[in-house]
């Protein structure tokens, strides 16, 4: 026990001040605690320092000039965690909120998200503390390139192949695209979730939030029950959330509230086509606030603030898909309350400890990021593959090969369910336990480096 005890220690004291970071890290360490106590190799290994080390950090000043001819100084970061499965995959994030906890924790969690998904992918996360918001298209795109300019010789597709995450959409990513490859010459698949006129995927945009909702489908389906007519919290209005919001209405649930940074709308007749429509404009073109939804449609509230909560609109299923910690204890409470029976995260890591710890306490069946949001970096993966082979797959193809990987990241959970003889329905371990063996294995395999 004293060297399972070390373990934690250890990681805790190199890495001060990174409460992110340590939050993602205990999360996976209390799953894979039994399994790491049994099994004397790991620990010899240090396999589990291993992982929460990233391999390489990159830093490095972004200097572009603004629209009034200012020179704009920001930070950019590449942490590239972990390659025992394949090349460094994950996300580009731009916000100032930025920092190393933050894109720690979120390589960290990628590491075994990528082992779930079956696909060749080893893990990484990167971004920048620039504020995309109230900035012209010339200024992104300035800003793009700068980032690029240096990141370029980090990245590559056998290296590390970034993609989208907050404040990066298709926009950034044909900017980013553009500037590698005017940099280096090469036309490669070294970015994913391009346009599908030039080298992207299709449903690379809705994977996420499709697979999102397959998921909750799927283990609803465990208990008997399903998303038809279920009242949804969906939290968020960016990529992940409009799309979750778009299968949902699919599957006919009632979509009631959504959310941004500045407050929620409770729409209580619903949401249909037409308004998601509406949603999609005001954010992605416009790139409003939420309030003008309650403008524009009378049946909907807008409450600004954090005060009043979207988590405490009665409903039967909660969709977080906004942001890390953005559900405590008192919000899964009263979920609890209204008689929630489902929380799934399409959000990386959008409950605090706490409010996990109350889920496990609670009713309501709980489905953790790694597995539910695996679908975007899925399709990714297939974008990977579809642009070494040079031939593009059609839509409804890749319809059914995001459903197949994630009832096959379903089944996988169910499995090791079974295997560790976890409580039924405990996704939380399940997804953390297998995702880690993966991993495991194969950087026994590899040797100490
Ligand atoms: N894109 C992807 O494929 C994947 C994304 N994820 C995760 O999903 C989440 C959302 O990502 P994505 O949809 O791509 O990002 P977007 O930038 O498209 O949307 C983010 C949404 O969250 C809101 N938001 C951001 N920060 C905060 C905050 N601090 N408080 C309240 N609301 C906030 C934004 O509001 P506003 O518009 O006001 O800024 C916006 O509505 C993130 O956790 C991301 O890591 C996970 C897997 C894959
Ligand atoms: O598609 C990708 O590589 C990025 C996905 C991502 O950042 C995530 O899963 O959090």
């Amino acid at each position: 026990m004293t060297k399972i005890n070390h373990v934690l220690d250890s990681i805790k004291d190199r890495n001060p001040g990174e409460p992110e970071f340590h939050q993602a890290v205990l999360e996976v360490f209390e799953s894979i605690e039994p399994i790491l106590s049994k099994n004397d190799k790991y620990l010899e290994e240090k396999v589990f320092e291993r992982m929460a080390e990233p391999e390489r950090i990159i830093t490095f000043r972004v200097c572009w000039t603004d629209d009034n001819n200012q020179i704009q100084v920001n930070r950019g970061y590449r942490v590239q965690m972990n390659s025992a499965m394949g090349p460094y995959k994950g996300g580009l994030r731009f916000h100032p909120s930025l920092n190393l906890s933050i894109l720690k924790f979120l390589a960290f969690e990628q590491t075994f998200k990528n082992a779930l998904t079956g696909l060749p992918l080893g893990s990484g996360k990167g971004g920048a503390d620039f504020n995309p918001k109230h900035k012209s298209d010339r200024e992104i795109m300035r800003f793009c390139q700068a980032w690029m300019l240096e990141a370029q010789r980090h990245i590559g597709h056998f290296t590390d192949i970034p993609a989208g995450d907050i404040g990066v959409g298709e926009k950034e990513i044909g900017y980013l695209f553009g500037a590698f490859k005017k940099i280096r010459n090469e036309f490669q698949g070294s970015i994913t979730g391009k346009g599908p006129l030039w080298g992207g995927s299709f449903l690379r945009p809705e994977a996420t939030g499709y697979g999102l909702v397959h998921f909750a489908e799927y283990m609803l389906t465990e208990i008997g029950e399903n998303l038809e007519a279920k009242t949804c919290l969906v939290s968020g209005s960016g990529n992940v959330s409009q799309f979750a919001i778009e299968k949902l209405l699919e599957h006919k649930a009632n979509v009631v509230a959504f959310s941004d940074s500045t407050g929620f709308i409770h729409d209580e007749e619903g949401l249909n086509a037409e308004k998601l429509a509406f949603l999609k404009e005001l954010k992605n073109t416009k790139r409003e606030s939420v309030a003008g939804y309650a403008e524009k449609f009378k049946s909907a509230t807008y409450y600004e603030g954090t005060e009043k909560r979207i988590w405490s609109v009665p409903a039967d299923c909660a969709f977080p898909c906004a942001t890390q910690n953005e559900l405590d204890a008192d919000d899964v409470k009263d979920l609890d309350k209204n008689g929630v029976m489902l929380i799934a995260e399409g959000a990386n890591m959008p409950l605090t400890d706490p409010a996990i710890k109350a889920v496990q306490k609670s009713n309501i069946i709980y489905a953790p990021g790694k597995a539910a949001n695996a679908g975007g970096v899925a399709i990714s993966g297939l974008e990977m593959t579809q642009n070494r082979l040079g031939r593009y797959w059609p839509r409804d193809r890749m319809e059914i090969e995001l459903r197949v990987l994630m009832q096959g990241i379903h089944e996988n959970c169910l499995d090791t369910m079974k295997k560790y003889s976890l409580d039924k329905q405990d996704y939380l371990n399940a997804a953390n336990i297998a995702g880690f063996e993966r991993v495991a294995k194969a950087m026994v395999a590899q040797g100490s480096w």
